[in-house]
């Protein structure tokens, strides 16, 4: 496990930070679970400011303090932008809390330490996922535009934030978007010529390179990601939803075409490329795919989904792009509506109960079936007429029946197939058309599995040296994108988010040396 010699920790660097007691804040509610901890929204009683604290896991930390915390406080004290979250201190609790539990464990900094941070409404997972939502393009351009912004600055001063993803967007009522969830940036030097780990960003908008095992790499590993949000927001739903590595490249594969010298000069060099490279030619699909989006858009994200990193577009040259210049242009974030709060987690959690709700009235309803059935047969009839009739499709047995006022109608309805449709903006290809051929049950780009984590050693099944197994988690847009506004193709899911079931903590993961 990768752990600061107690020297890296250098908490005399802070001075003012440390000293405080995390009982300077009163917790009102969790609001996110990652690989750190939790994370809470919370009341500084003085002052009664709102702020997220998010505790550092020191579980598996026996020998120090975890360094991934260490460099994600490194980098934002060094950053300072309106679209990068803002790092206001660092608290303690001496000792285990009252919602602790657990004996001490001998570590020397048991008890707590928290980063607190401003507090953001939402992130962009949790807002996306909001029933009936529905962003308007100048709001997709606008939250693009901050993204963008806030990475420009990133990488001006050197640093990568290699997870981007909806989940560490973070957005306020008054439509500010901040990028958040630095525990895996690192500094870079400009001539990429330091090795770098490549098991870095969440799979689903991991680039391919990154795949491909390059160690070598950039700025552009971040922009990657960027074009997977931006076609996220305007298809509705994540466009590379791979289950593994390889089926992740596959994906890319299909819709940006198989890499060659010609298209991306050096591929061959790349470590796992003969292993990986698809065994057919395969030509790019992009803009026939998305033929339906805004002809700016689609110039804009095929410059970001480049496949070969050092041609793809910059942050910089990104916000110079026609499709922030034209109309409708990006709104001004005070205009957007306030939306009450909303988090992945959050979100995440009212899906889990509602699923415990259904399973519960399903449960319910088979045991008042079997009770019926029990009684005698005129009672039973009886009972039927009285409280059962069939259900509007259902076929006309009595296996099938509803119960009208029973169980279920406790729990609420089921998300139906279209839920969340039509969050994202009209005007689109009435046809959909994004058929992906590989795809498991349901269809669509919407339907399948939900990701696995890009945060533990990659290829856990296919064979490459370094093996081993990922979490699940990332995210989905939920259904119905701007041309998909009643379900239909792609709307057809309700999936929603997959889960973030991160598992062991990053220092475990990775190989921090990198
Ligand atoms: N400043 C904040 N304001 C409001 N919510 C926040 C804030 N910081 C984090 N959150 C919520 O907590 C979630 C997890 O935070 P964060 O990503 O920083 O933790 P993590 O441990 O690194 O998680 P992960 O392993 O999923 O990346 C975020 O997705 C967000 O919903």
């Amino acid at each position: 496990m990768a752990i600061a010699a107690p020297e890296q920790l250098n908490i005399s660097e802070v001075p003012a930070w440390g000293s405080r007691g995390v009982d300077c804040f009163e917790k009102l509610e969790q609001i996110g679970e990652g690989t750190y901890g939790q994370v809470y929204m919370a009341r500084e009683i003085k002052t009664g400011e709102i702020v997220a604290l998010k505790k550092i896991r020191m579980d598996n930390e026996r020998e120090g303090f975890p360094i991934t915390a260490i460099r994600e406080i490194k980098i934002l004290k060094k950053l300072h932008h309106e679209n990068v979250i803002k790092l206001k201190e660092i608290v303690t609790s001496p000792g285990p809390e009252k919602d602790e539990q657990g004996p001490p464990d001998g570590n020397k900094y048991r008890g707590g330490i928290y980063m607190v941070f401003e507090y953001m409404d939402h992130d962009l997972t949790g807002l996306a996922d909001r029933p009936a939502m529905r962003f308007s393009v100048s709001q997709i351009k606008c939250y693009m535009r901050q993204l963008l912004t806030g990475l420009h600055y990133c990488h001006v001063n050197q640093v990568l934030h290699r997870d981007i993803k909806g989940s560490n967007l973070l957005i306020d009522n008054e439509g500010n978007l901040k990028l958040a969830d630095f525990g895996l940036a690192r500094s870079f030097s400009s001539d990429h010529n330091a090795n770098l780990t490549n098991r870095v960003i969440t799979l689903w908008y991991r680039p391919p390179e990154l795949l491909l095992g390059t160690t070598k790499y950039g700025p552009a590993v971040d922009m990657w990601s960027v074009g997977c949000i931006f076609a996220e927001l305007l298809h509705g739903k994540p466009i590379f939803p791979g289950k593994d590595e390889p089926e992740q490249l596959n994906k890319i594969f299909e819709l940006c075409g198989a890499p060659n010298e010609d298209i991306w000069p050096g591929v061959s060099k790349i470590p796992w490329y003969n292993n990986l490279k698809p065994s057919r030619p395969m030509k790019r699909r992009l803009r026939e795919v998305f033929r339906h989006f805004d002809r700016h858009a689609l110039d804009l994200l095929d410059k970001m989904l480049t496949l070969d990193p050092s041609q793809r577009i910059s942050a910089k040259d990104a916000l110079d792009a026609e499709y922030f210049w034209t109309d409708p242009l990006p709104c001004d974030p005070k205009s957007l509506p306030k939306y009450e709060s909303s988090h992945e987690f959050q979100t995440k959690k009212k899906r889990q109960q509602q699923r415990q709700h259904e399973e519960n009235a399903k449960r319910q309803k088979l045991q008042h079936q079997q009770q019926h059935s029990r009684l005698p047969p005129i009672q039973q009839s009886g009972h039927a007429h009285a409280q059962m009739r069939p259900a509007p499709n259902a076929p006309m047995h009595g296996s099938q029946t509803q119960v009208v006022g029973g169980p279920s109608h406790h729990y609420g309805k089921p998300r139906g197939p279209s839920q969340g449709a039509g969050r994202y903006p009209p005007g689109g290809n009435p046809s959909g058309g994004y058929s992906h051929p590989n795809r498991g049950q349901g269809g669509g780009y919407g339907s399948g599995p939900y990701p696995p984590q890009g945060r533990g050693p990659p290829y856990a099944s296919s064979g490459i040296p370094g093996a081993g197994p990922r979490g699940g988690g990332g995210s989905g847009y939920g259904s119905g994108g701007p041309n998909y506004p009643h379900g239909g193709q792609y709307g057809a899911s309700g999936t929603g988010r997959g889960s973030n079931m991160v598992s062991g903590n990053r220092n475990q993961q990775y190989n921090w040396q990198q």
